[in-house]
């Protein structure tokens, strides 16, 4: 990633279940859904919220990585492709298939996911400006320079006043 985000955009359970679930109203539209595909690790969480509004029930992983260390990307690696007969869905295209992750960054991971599911819609929680063109649906945007602390990354920590210039 070009620069490190300085902003920050920090998500509570209850926000993250909101949003989620606002998520899965926007997605209702462009239903039913055959399967879901969620980009672990992050993807993992809002499939579940999703999944149980939208009643889907055949959800398969993609097991991808590249922010190895923290807010820098590094080269994307595939763990663990998409099983054959979900990828046979829609005739080979991914057609009636969501895909579905936390955020959408650079794009660089929903891009190369598109690759082998043409025709699937593509969803994230959150996005950011370069990686919105990349998805088809989320819920909300953040500037470029804001990293996103996602619940499952934090803890609760004491908060200096901010008149003693604690960080926003
Ligand atoms: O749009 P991009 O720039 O590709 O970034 C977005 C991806 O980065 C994060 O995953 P990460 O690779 O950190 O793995 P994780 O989900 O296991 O935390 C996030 O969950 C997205 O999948
Ligand atoms: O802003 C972010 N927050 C958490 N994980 C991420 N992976 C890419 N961008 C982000
Ligand atoms: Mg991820």
């Amino acid at each position: 990633m070009a620069g490190s985000p300085d902003k920050a955009f920090p998500v509570s359970w209850d926000q993250f279940h909101r949003d989620a679930r606002a998520l899965a109203w926007r997605l209702h539209a462009f239903g039913p859904f055959e399967a879901m595909v969620c980009i672990t690790r992050g993807g993992l969480v809002p499939a579940a919220i999703v999944a149980r509004e939208l009643e889907v029930r055949l959800i398969e992983t993609i097991c991808a990585a590249s922010y190895h260390d923290y807010k820098n990307q590094g080269e994307l690696q595939i763990l663990k492709d998409v099983a054959p007969d979900i990828k046979a869905l829609g005739g080979g295209t991914g057609k009636g298939v969501l895909v579905i992750d936390d955020l959408v960054d650079t794009g660089k991971t929903a891009r190369m996911v598109r690759e082998l599911l043409p025709k699937a819609h593509f969803a994230a929680v959150y996005a950011k400006p370069q990686g919105r063109p990349a998805v088809d649906t989320f819920i909300t945007e953040v500037s470029q320079d804001t990293w996103i602390y996602l619940p499952w990354d934090m803890g609760l920590t004491f908060q200096p006043p901010i008149r003693h210039g604690a960080a926003g």
